[in-house]
């Protein structure tokens, strides 16, 4: 499975009906703080976009309703793959992404099989608190030696500045929330990060449904 190489995080279908249709073709629905039947909603129609624009859309967190809304991705932390029936997503399908921050949480995250790897914080992030320090470069590097041909996502404080640093480091796709959310301008950014990207988009779309 290969990865779309620009890979937007958002909270709301708002944002994915406002951003996939200018190109995106990987996407993560990330909510917090809603009810399940908000989110659920949520999901619906971020499916419905995205299937509309051949967009792979992932859902953070929600596995049941992921599974309950016959979506086909999904993107779990550590604690929430503690708590997930594994067994479960893999009868429903579901391809599964997975965090990884430090050796221990590697190895967890090699033990279930995922479909890729991400590793965060590489640069620090303002989205949320963490208890670990900024990875950096080299870190990436060793943990593409170690996953071998699985997908390797960078996540944390990514910008069009260390984009070239995260692929050339091994990186398969890049993960970013705010500096396209907190931008002036959301649109041209994500289009931006679209151009930025293109030379290492796959031919055949990994990613649409
Ligand atoms: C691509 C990607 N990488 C890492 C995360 C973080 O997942 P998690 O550790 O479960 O934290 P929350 O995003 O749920 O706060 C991610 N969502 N996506
Ligand atoms: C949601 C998330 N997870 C991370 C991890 O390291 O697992 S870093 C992160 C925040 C990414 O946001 P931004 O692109 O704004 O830094
Ligand atoms: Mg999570």
């Amino acid at each position: 499975m290969r990865l779309d190489p620009f890979y937007l995080i958002v909270d709301s279908a708002d944002w994915i009906a406002w951003l996939v249709p200018l190109g995106v073709k990987l996407v993560q629905l990330r909510i917090k703080d809603r009810t399940s039947s908000e989110i659920r909603a949520e999901i619906q129609r971020a499916k419905a976009i995205c299937a509309t624009h051949r967009c792979q859309l992932i859902i953070n967190d929600h596995w049941q309703l992921a599974i309950e809304e016959g979506c086909d991705f999904i993107h779990l932390g550590q604690e929430d793959l503690a708590v997930a029936d594994l067994s479960a997503i893999r009868k429903a399908g579901l391809k599964l992404g997975l965090s990884t921050h430090d050796e221990a949480e590697l190895a967890t995250a090699l033990a279930a099989s995922p479909d890729y790897i991400a590793l965060g914080p590489v640069y620090p992030t303002i989205l949320k608190k963490m208890p670990w320090t900024p990875q950096g470069l080299d870190r990436l590097r060793e943990w593409k030696d170690r996953i071998g041909p699985l997908p390797l996502v960078a996540i944390g404080g990514l910008n069009l500045d260390r984009i070239a640093g995260v692929f050339a480091n091994g990186a398969d796709s890049a993960a970013v929330v705010t500096d396209i959310t907190l931008n002036a301008d959301p649109e041209t950014r994500t289009l931006e990060w679209i151009a930025a990207t293109k030379a290492r988009t796959p031919r055949t779309a990994n990613a649409a449904p």
